[in-house]
């Protein structure tokens, strides 16, 4: 592995989750990333993947350092041939170098604008950061993936110990308009494993077919809940019109009653949830978020692990 941007970065995912549940019940290894450090850059907020992180790589032994540029770094100009004479203040170019040489492991932030698909599907700053860096460059959510999040949300999902599973992927409404980024890296990843997908979504919010073309899709939810062992829920804005919210439908909300057309299914969110929005509080108060959020250390420190080990095998081999 040389990055980790998409599960197209890894050969067998199946096996990667094992390796995350193997690495739950031992996971303090402190020689592997003994002297090693990992940079954490934030362009957007974050709670669960900025800690997780930290807890993953110093359970490894690893050095931590962190800045959040949208608040106190430079204006990063991303433009190749800009001329500078404008509001930016320093060239991504310039500023991916250097904190290369700062760290082994240099994991990215980045949510999608929203406002100009291509740009955004293109991953325009994350490719950015993979053109210039010359240490792995780990996904921490990106324009259109969250990497980290689906490998959490796997292991998780093992744990339960159900044999090939009914996943039901809901939308949900939401106040704001937010990116596609956790239900394509959901998909993406669910599909590599034995599970049985649905996806369910009112008129209008399609996704890229990309991320859909192995999906079962069925607009009526509670048609899609029927039997559901896992009900894997998100907002997510439109696709065409691109980053536009064109439904709050409250009937989308999960509740009790949703939930009781499932089979004993298992209520998922990434986090942060908007309650009683989502979900009711009675259903998010039952259901497995918690321990998505704990999976994320693990989920973490396996991407860590391996990668810190392709470094060593390369030292080793020169
Ligand atoms: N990292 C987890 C999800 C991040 C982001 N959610 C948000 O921005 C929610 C913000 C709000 O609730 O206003 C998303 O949907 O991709
Ligand atoms: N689920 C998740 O990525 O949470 P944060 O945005 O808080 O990191």
């Amino acid at each position: 592995m040389k990055n980790f941007t998409s599960v197209n970065d890894v050969s067998n995912v199946p096996d990667l989750v094992d390796q995350a549940i193997e690495i739950k019940k031992n996971p303090i290894n402190l020689s592997i990333g003994s002297g090693k450090t990992l940079g954490l850059l934030f362009f957007n907020p974050s709670l669960r993947t900025r800690l997780s992180s930290q807890k993953a790589a110093y359970n490894l032994g690893m050095n931590v350092i962190t800045l959040n540029v949208d608040k106190e770094g430079w204006k990063i100009e991303f433009e190749d041939g800009a001329i500078m004479d404008q509001g930016s203040q320093e060239h991504i170019r310039d500023a991916v170098e250097v904190i290369s040489q700062y760290c082994d492991i240099l994991g990215v932030r980045t949510f999608a604008g929203l406002q100009n698909r291509e740009e955004d599907y293109q991953e325009k700053v994350l490719s950015s950061f993979i053109t210039h860096a010359t240490v792995p460059v780990v996904s921490l959510e990106s324009a259109t993936l969250h990497p980290l999040q689906s490998l959490a949300d796997l292991v998780t999902i093992r744990e339960q110990g159900i044999v090939r599973p009914k996943v039901v992927v809901s939308w949900a409404p939401h106040p704001r308009a937010l990116p596609q980024a956790v239900v394509n890296s959901f998909l993406e990843w669910i599909t590599k494993t034995d599970t049985q997908v649905v996806l369910t979504h009112p008129e209008g919010y399609e996704l890229s077919e990309k991320y859909t073309q192995d999906v079962a899709i069925n607009k009526n939810q509670d048609q899609a809940l029927q039997g559901a062992d896992f009900v894997y829920v998100k907002n997510w804005s439109a696709y065409e019109p691109y980053g536009k919210k064109i439904s709050a439908d409250s009937s989308w909300t999960i509740t009790k009653e949703k939930m009781a057309l499932t089979n004993h299914g298992r209520f998922m969110h990434c986090l942060p949830i908007r309650r009683n929005v989502i979900a009711t509080d009675a259903v998010i108060n039952e259901s497995l978020v918690i321990k998505q959020a704990e999976n994320r250390v693990y989920s973490a420190q396996t991407v860590f692990k391996t990668l810190l080990e392709a470094q060593h095998e390369v030292i080793e081999s020169h």
